[in-house]
């Protein structure tokens, strides 16, 4: 399906207009928004398609330039109207086209816009309209619910959702890269493998007019900009879950984590079987390969050098670090294959029928050809790892507490419960094979390596948490 080339010359449709400086405050706001607290303008707004109606939804891709050059593209659905709507006015984005244009809202917030998706879909393989190449794609073996109601996820995320009663959820892409988004693409490749373990993949929309600029001439490349799956029922965040149990834990001062009602082993186990399988599935969809393990640590060694110029604090635990990715370039080659790439505890869900991951898109800050590499399975079971350790210690970060004892106490807990549930996560992954010493290398390597990026993440994002990984890193260094 992805990638096709075409030449700019050739394209049909797209059609580039003054920007509503409105678009510059609405992405400011936006949580999905990569550039928030940077300055950036808005440099360029081009239709790239249209959903059939009614209302008119017309796909926008927004260019945001940083200046120096470093630009991104975001993608927005706007549905069109000649009137204000005020039920929705917290969704307006501005006029489209700028200036005398029709009333633009964002048309994830807009139930009648998000019905013409779900149509298009009902009437998938399709294109989106006459004189535009917007492609709904359906995969067979669900007969999807056209008359669910649409409603906006809430929660914090890096794209947007949207759940049509509960039969399915639509991901929109927002930043969009052009090429195969690896959602999609892995996705596809585990539904088709009758995975237990992930929402089933039930279509996808995309695009062949979106940009790739670069040498020697710019082009256009099929792209895919949003995602429909299986919704989920009975699901509940396998964060949430480990939070209320690290809570009873902590509300039990004399227990042990193994002696409160809250206990998470059994589901760490859980989760390392279901990990197993799904990347026993993805080796035998796309392969495997072995790549230098020096080269990888070189990669880990410059991440955290750039990293440092972020959080300076990383510098002290630097000596600490490259020794584990030392010992990792001591391996020679290692087996490489497609992974989750951001795997933690929020892209988990526990459900009736066992545990479901989502979000195969890998680290979000990553450029997407690196995003689609093969990588070694250990940087799944490392995020994993990394998971275990923060749900503690973001329970007693929120927990202000003066009394050096009580704090001590919770640290202490804090540390076994990150340990009980990596234990018990690490054997079922690893199962009869179990875990050896070249895994122990691979697993703290690729560890140190995800808490350096969380550093980073923190520090950009929510920088109240940046003693989170930042205390990670300085406890994994020292052994
Ligand atoms: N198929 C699904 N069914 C029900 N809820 C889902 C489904 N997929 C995702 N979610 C919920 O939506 C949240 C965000 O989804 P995710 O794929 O991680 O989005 P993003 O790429 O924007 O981070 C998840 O943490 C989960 O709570
Ligand atoms: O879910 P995303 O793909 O957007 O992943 C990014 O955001 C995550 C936070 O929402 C971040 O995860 C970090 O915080 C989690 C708790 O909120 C914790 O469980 C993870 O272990 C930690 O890495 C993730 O790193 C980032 O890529």
């Amino acid at each position: 399906m992805v990638p096709a080339h075409r030449s700019r010359d050739d394209r049909e449709a797209g059609a580039v207009t003054d920007v509503d400086p409105a678009f510059t405050d609405f992405l400011a706001q936006s949580r999905w928004f990569g550039g928030k607290g940077r300055d950036f303008e808005v440099t360029r707004a081009e239709e790239i398609g249209r959903v059939p109606g009614p209302p008119d939804v017309v796909v926008v891709l927004a260019e945001v330039d940083y200046g120096s050059g470093e630009t991104e593209s975001y993608q927005l659905p706007l549905a069109l109207y000649d009137e204000e709507q005020p039920h929705i006015d917290r969704a307006l984005v501005g006029r489209w086209p700028a200036g005398d244009g029709r009333f633009a809202y964002d048309a994830v917030h807009d139930r009648v816009a998000m019905a013409a998706y779900l149509r298009a879909f009902g009437d998938a393989p399709s294109t989106g309209a006459a004189g535009n190449e917007l492609t709904f794609v359906r995969l067979p073996g669900h007969e999807l619910d056209l008359d669910a109601a649409a409603s906006p996820f809430s929660g914090e995320q890096s794209n947007s959702s949207v759940f049509f009663g509960e039969d399915c959820v639509l991901k929109i892409f927002r930043k969009v890269t052009p090429g195969e988004n690896p959602d999609v693409t892995t996705h596809r490749v585990l539904t088709e493998s009758g995975s237990t373990h992930i929402a089933h993949l039930y279509g996808w929309v995309e695009s062949p007019l979106v940009e790739v600029r670069g040498a020697p001439a710019t082009s256009l490349e099929t792209t895919h900009l949003a995602m429909l799956q299986q919704f989920l029922r009975t699901a509940s965040d396998g964060w949430e879950i480990a939070l209320a149990s690290v809570r009873d834990l902590f509300a039990e001062a004399d227990l042990h984590a193994a002696e409160v009602g809250g206990d998470f082993a059994s589901e760490a186990a859980r989760l390392g079987e279901a990990l197993a399988e799904i990347h026993g599935q993805l080796r035998d969809a796309f392969g495997t390969d072995t790549v230098d393990a020096g080269f990888v640590a070189d990669q880990m060694a410059a991440r955290l050098a750039a990293a440092i110029e972020v959080v300076p604090g990383l510098a002290e635990h630097a000596d600490g670090a490259r020794t584990a990715f030392g010992a990792l370039a001591g391996l020679g080659e290692i087996p490489v294959q497609r992974v989750h790439g951001d795997l933690h505890l929020g892209q988990t869900l526990r459900t009736v029928l066992g545990w479901k991951v989502v979000d195969f898109e890998g680290e979000p800050a990553k450029p997407l050809a690196e995003r689609l590499l093969p990588d070694s399975p250990w940087r799944d079971v490392a995020g994993m790892t990394r998971s275990f350790d923060y749900a503690p210690h973001a329970v007693a970060a929120s927990l202000p507490e003066d009394d050096p004892d009580v704090r001590h106490q919770r640290a202490t807990r804090a540390g076994e419960w990150a340990r009980r549930n990596r234990r018990a996560f690490l054997a079922s992954y690893c199962g009869e094979a179990g875990f050896g010493a070249t895994d122990r290398t691979l697993l703290t390597a690729y560890v140190v390596d995800k808490a350096v990026y969380e550093c980073v993440y923190e520090a950009r994002n929510r920088p109240t948490w940046l003693p989170i990984p930042l205390e990670g890193v300085a406890r994994l260094v020292a052994g």
